[in-house]
């Protein structure tokens, strides 16, 4: 039978139902879980370059404070939708939880491909989403930041912006921003190498050799491009990689430097043309072949029922958010493949914004070594607290770090009286 398709709302709202149920938390708790506490719907008037108005239609979907200000990126997608942009923030109040910052989940988006727009375009747009949403955001209140399609030139114009609207001095309002404007370092690189090292922590639990071992990226943006990257540093081979244009693969593994500065040369950042590849295959190849470990680095919904029986990875690190169906997340765990779930995969991200938050607030910078150290230490341990749980209650990785997660929010909310 067909997998039903699930909108990802949905698909977060059985996450959480699930391991509320394996906690045996009140009822009150998946109440007030399952929905966002607030969703702004703005629509943006942009003047393109031709004197035309077009309006955009953006988001700002806010779903749980009791830990901490709303914190979540913002994409800039053609694909966008409400539920999507619930679904991202539902998913961020429990990765804060996963690496126990001081947060809330919050997430963004607008209907727009970006790259459609010209520069002047692009910035007319990123302005006019800050003023849009600047009167529910803040440096204490809710902390946007990069996600698919935004950079940190975008961060930039909307501190800008905010800064200009609400006159007042706020870098850490927006994080993800470049180094040289309140950025932090390291920030750029976290989400892969995080993604990275949880996959290189797997690998050694399964009793797995990092040296040689094949490995398969999807997606090659920020994320894919650099967890890609360390995985090549830590020794592993890495022979396929994958983007909206093409899968790019070779035996030997390949030069994942020479493919970044190749997609850094065009304006739409694919790798299709890369010379260095043995064979280009369609985009979907990268996620069955055999290789030992698979990062979906993309977009949501990509390992589902029609494709997840082909799959040979022992290992699937989720750097994207959301990209496996429940059905297919079932059929994975019963065949023992080890998913390491987005909401620990992919949480370096976040946890290195809080890292640049903080810096921010104190006025102070921290080396590259310093920061990426720290990360590495919060991921680390957020990965054995969510093993030990796992085998304790015998559930698979993802219901270990709901729970986890889920307990620590659902404390905060019982100390504040929410229920
Ligand atoms: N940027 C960040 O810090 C974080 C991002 N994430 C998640 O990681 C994923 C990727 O985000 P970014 O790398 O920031 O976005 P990005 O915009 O930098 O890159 C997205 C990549 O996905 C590729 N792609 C799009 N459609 C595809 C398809 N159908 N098949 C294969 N590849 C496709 C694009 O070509 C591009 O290479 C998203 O799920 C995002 O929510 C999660 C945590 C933090
Ligand atoms: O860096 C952040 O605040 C959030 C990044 C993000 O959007 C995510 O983890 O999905």
């Amino acid at each position: 039978m067909a997998e039903k398709t699930l909108n990802p709302f949905e698909i977060a709202q059985q996450q959480v139902k699930a391991a509320c149920d394996k906690l045996g938390t009140p009822p009150e708790v998946y109440e007030i879980l399952k929905n966002p506490i607030r969703v702004l719907q703005v629509s943006i008037p942009v003047k393109m370059d031709d004197g035309s108005i077009r309006t955009f239609i953006g988001y700002r979907s806010q779903h749980n404070d009791a830990v901490g200000p709303f914190k979540g990126g913002v994409r800039f997608h053609q694909d966008v939708t409400r539920d999507e942009v619930k679904a991202l923030s539902t998913w961020m109040t429990f990765k804060c939880g996963v690496v126990g910052i001081p947060y809330g989940g919050g997430k963004g988006g607008i209907i727009v491909n970006p790259y459609d727009l010209s520069e002047k375009e692009l910035e007319r747009l990123s302005r006019g989403y800050a003023r849009a949403i600047a009167p529910i955001i803040g440096e204490k209140i809710d902390i946007p930041a990069p996600d698919v399609g935004t950079t940190g030139q975008v961060m930039a114009w909307m501190v800008d912006e905010y800064e200009k609207t609400t006159g007042r001095f706020e870098p850490g309002v927006f994080t993800g921003k470049p180094v040289s404007y309140y950025g932090s370092l390291a920030r750029t690189e976290a989400t892969g190498f995080g993604v990275a090292i949880m996959a290189r922590y797997a690998a050694e639990k399964k009793g797995m050799d990092l040296k040689g071992l094949p490995v398969a990226v999807q997606g090659f943006g920020n994320v894919g491009s650099y967890a890609a990257m360390y995985m090549e540093e830590m020794g592993a081979k890495v022979v396929a990689i994958s983007d909206v244009s093409c899968t790019l693969y070779h035996e030997d593994g390949l030069d994942i430097k020479a493919v970044m500065e190749y997609a850094k040369q065009n304006k739409t950042k694919v790798i299709t043309g890369f010379s260095g590849a043995q064979k280009e295959l369609d985009r979907n190849a990268v996620l069955t072949l055999d290789v030992d470990i698979l990062m979906p680095c993309a977009l949501e919904n990509v390992i589902k029922s029609d494709n997840v029986n082909d799959i040979k990875a022992k290992i699937v690190c989720e750097g994207a958010n959301g990209p496996t169906t429940p059905e297919a997340d079932k059929i994975m765990n019963e065949k023992g493949i080890l998913v390491i779930p987005d909401i620990l995969a992919n949480a370096g991200g976040v946890t290195v914004s809080y890292f640049e938050w903080v810096q921010n607030l104190m006025r102070y910078n921290w080396t590259f070594e310093e920061v990426q150290e720290k990360q590495e230490k919060s991921m680390n341990k957020a990965f054995d607290d969510i093993w030990a749980l796992m085998n304790e209650h015998q559930v698979d990785m993802r219901t270990a770090a709901y729970m986890m997660s889920i307990k620590r929010v659902a404390d905060a909310m019982k100390l504040r009286g929410w229920y």
